[in-house]
């Protein structure tokens, strides 16, 4: 049976991607560049839900003066693309990897989107929305985008499809969590903000999961960078844990991991065994310098080099 998903990137990027061995503030760097893609989050999913054969349309809005990439991108993927062009620049954000393995995000601003443009793209995407299995919003509001009205608008999608996939940060995660989604998909940092305070112990995070799901989302992912990630929904909660790789960039393992997501559940695949699916998809990430699966083999195998259990809430350590 055929699955139709979506993916809503309201701000994307060209992410222009480099390495340094180490960056040296208020000097000058030199950065070996390994690559320069169409991306933002939404468009990350998209990739890697076509690569595991799901048809995929991608909306939000892109900047008129740059289009071309994105444009390049959907056709050679075979996306279908609802996107809505406003006038301006799609920004570029910057992605320094170090020897360390930590990254440097230089997120820009791009185009500012009207009040009209907003309107035009609220009544757009309210009309297709009920055509879709599941819709992936996720990312940065772009300017001229207010928190309260991106909000009503995830209200009003939710109720024409019920099975909203969120992940952004800051102000827009807020706003979003606001008009409670299916499922979220904040990373440890992003969830400390929502929750005002540190989380140091993972039973510290799995507490702050089910804050949010007393507030109708019913899972709650949390993604622990190279310590894996937490699933807590109604059923219970697990926690994976990657095997050790070679990290060429991490930049998108989070889209790689709500990929996988989105994709097991459209399978109907177990929480469990979509856990270690999404945990896979993201070390293969990890592993590259942009997100996508060119070997289901590959996915296959790394599958089952993740160690997944049920998480047990006397477990007071990290380690
Ligand atoms: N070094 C690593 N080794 C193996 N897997 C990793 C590593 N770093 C990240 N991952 C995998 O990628 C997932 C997502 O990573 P992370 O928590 O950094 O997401 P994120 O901060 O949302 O990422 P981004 O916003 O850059 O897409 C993790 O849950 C983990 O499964
Ligand atoms: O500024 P936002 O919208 O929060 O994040 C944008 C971004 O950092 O997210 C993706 C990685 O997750 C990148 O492709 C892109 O540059």
């Amino acid at each position: 049976m055929s699955r139709r998903v979506a993916t809503i990137t309201l701000n994307p990027a060209y992410d222009l991607v480099g390495f340094i061995p180490e960056i040296e503030s208020g000097e000058v760097n030199r950065v070996r560049t390994t690559g320069l893609h169409a991306a933002g989050k939404g468009i990350n999913v998209a990739r890697v839900l076509k690569d595991l054969g799901i048809d995929v349309t991608v909306s939000g809005f892109l900047g008129k003066e740059n289009l071309q990439g994105f444009q390049q991108l959907f056709s050679e993927l075979g996306i279908t693309n609802r996107f809505h062009v406003v006038p301006g620049r799609t920004r570029i954000n910057v992605k320094l990897t170090e020897q360390s393995s930590a990254v440097t995000d230089l997120n820009f601003s791009g185009f500012e989107v009207s009040p009209e443009e907003w309107t035009r793209f609220v009544e757009d995407s309210l009309s297709w929305s009920g055509q879709f299995d599941m819709i992936c919003v996720s990312g940065s509001l772009p300017a001229g985008v207010n928190p309260d009205a991106f909000s009503r608008w995830m209200a009003a999608l939710r109720d024409l499809c019920p099975c909203i996939i969120f992940d952004s940060s800051r102000e827009a995660l807020v706003a979003g969590l606001l008009a409670a989604p299916w499922l979220v998909k904040p990373n440890r940092r992003e969830l400390e903000i929502w929750a005002g305070r540190p989380l140091p112990e993972i039973g510290d995070v799995v507490m702050a999961a089910h804050a949010l799901r007393q507030q109708g989302i019913a899972h709650v992912v949390i993604s622990l960078g190279e310590q894996g990630a937490l699933w807590v929904s109604g059923s219970g909660a697990w926690i994976a844990r990657p095997p050790s790789v070679d990290v060429v960039s991490t930049v998108g393992a989070g889209d790689a991991m709500v990929g996988g997501i989105i994709y097991g559940l459209l399978m109907r695949e177990s929480n469990q065994h979509t856990l270690r699916l999404a945990t896979a998809v993201s070390a293969l990430a990890v592993g590259q310098s942009n997100v996508g699966i060119s070997d289901r083999p590959r996915l296959a195998a790394m599958m089952a080099r993740v160690e997944v259990n049920p998480f047990d809430s006397r477990q007071e350590s990290d380690s």
